[in-house]
């Protein structure tokens, strides 16, 4: 491994800790499966953000799709984070967490009639309009509420970003964001209608990104239709560039903050724009761990299998996307290392945590995958009615539970018999 993905997870005397607790000590407190996070990584890496951005207009709108946890949330609030939304539940979080509306953009390519009310009830800062029968609701509904709702075109700019397909949004085949030559049209259209104030420009072109290549290719492009509108004299007064910034799972050198932050600088020099910035993976993927315990090894002709109790509908993204995620023996033991599949108890072939990966394990070790913080909970299920786990915030030398496990009563809490 040759970058440093691994902290804030680093050993002491033989044992993995999170800062300065042993991650012993959480499962024996905490039981596993769980989610463990680090205060300190996700401050550091929200003011690697904010620091590289200082002194210019900006608004770092963090994604709260990639970890939706309340304290987290609250976290960033405290530290002055923007917000992302993509639904009215993540809407009402970030409101929970004390979140500041105005320093809300709501994404996504389907808003429904009620989350576009509550969203203009609140104030958000804008909305991310992403098609023209979209911007047409969203003017209808305003006019129902008695608001002008402040909006940007979300634009695809058809660049490739290099990722996973699931996770490129920017191409022209991409259900993402309006066709670049057709937005010019549509901002005409939005600047005669009273029900909405024009107030920016959005594009998102994919996430896990990790050269600047396509993030530059993009702007270039973003920036000739701002340009055009101001020409033609409508005046952005914003750019929302979206998140993306990828992050080290294993062996990856995505650029840095700062490096991603000059860059984009660089192209809007001398141009009278607030920037803003929605990013979620890079603030808090290395920040977070899956804490397992391994249920019993298995071997058959050929292969070898660590059974662990945590699963696919905890961790969908090496099942998902074939994403791999470093995983690391939180009691390193000596001995002979043996290949292993780390599978989870879901019947699915698809449910393995990390496959090929040389451990000297026992039933009853404790692993720990990395990069977990983003995209984690947050994407987690109740598939083959297993309880969520619970997640753990580490300050320090101190532990806060953040999520109770839920209960096997939680499971079916909602449903009804037939009468
Ligand atoms: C509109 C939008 N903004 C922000 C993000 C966050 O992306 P990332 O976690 O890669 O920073 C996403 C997810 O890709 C997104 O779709
Ligand atoms: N869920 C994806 C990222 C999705 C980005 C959302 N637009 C992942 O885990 O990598």
């Amino acid at each position: 491994m040759n970058c440093n993905h691994a902290e804030p997870f680093t050993y002491h005397n033989g044992q993995l800790h999170v800062e300065q607790v042993a991650l012993t000590a959480i499962a024996a407190e905490f039981d596993t499966p769980c989610y463990v996070y680090s205060r300190a990584a996700i401050e550091q890496q929200w003011l690697a953000f904010d620091s590289a951005l200082a002194g210019q207009p900006r608004l770092i709108c963090f994604a709260v799709k990639a970890n939706s946890n309340l304290a987290v949330l609250n976290l960033l609030a405290r530290l002055g984070a923007g917000f992302d939304i993509v639904s009215v539940g993540e809407l009402e979080r970030v409101l929970a967490a004390g979140g500041n509306p105005q320093r809300i953009v709501f994404s996504g390519v389907g808003k429904r009639e009620d989350e576009l009310r509550r969203a203009l009830e609140v104030g958000i800062r804008c909305f991310n309009v992403e098609s023209a029968a979209e911007l047409d609701q969203l003017a209808a509904v305003a006019a129902r509420c008695g608001k002008i709702a402040p909006i940007a075109l979300r634009v695809n700019p058809d660049v490739d970003a290099g990722t996973h397909p699931y996770i490129a949004t920017g191409l022209a085949q991409s259900k993402f964001g309006i066709d670049i030559a057709s937005a010019e049209q549509l901002y005409h259209h939005a600047a005669a209608l009273p029900q909405l104030s024009v107030c920016g420009i959005d594009c998102h072109i994919g996430s896990q990104l990790m050269d600047l290549t396509p993030f530059i290719a993009a702007l270039t492009r973003v920036l000739l239709l701002v340009d055009r509108l101001s020409a033609a004299g409508i005046a952005l007064r914003h750019l929302d560039f979206g998140g993306g910034l990828g992050v080290c799972y294993t062996t990856e050198h995505p650029p840095t903050p700062a490096e991603y932050v000059a860059a984009l600088q660089y192209q809007l020099r001398g141009r009278d724009l607030e920037l803003m910035l929605e990013p979620g993976r890079a603030i808090v993927a290395t920040a977070g761990a899956l804490l397992t315990r391994v249920e019993l090894l298995k071997s058959t002709p050929g292969h070898h299998f660590a059974v662990v109790d945590a699963a696919m509908n905890d961790l969908l993204r090496p099942a998902l996307y074939h994403a791999v995620q470093d995983i690391l023996p939180v009691t390193p033991r000596s001995g002979q290392p043996i290949s292993y599949d780390i599978v989870g108890p879901v019947c699915e072939s698809g449910d393995f945590l990390g496959k090929h990966r040389a451990f000297v394990l026992q039933a009853g070790d404790l692993l720990a995958i990395l990069g977990s913080g983003a995209y984690g909970f947050s994407m987690s299920s109740n598939y083959n009615s297993r309880p969520r786990v619970a997640e753990v915030m580490v300050d320090g030398d101190q532990v806060h539970l953040i999520r109770r496990r839920e209960t096997i009563a939680d499971l079916f809490a909602h449903e009804l018999l037939l009468p």
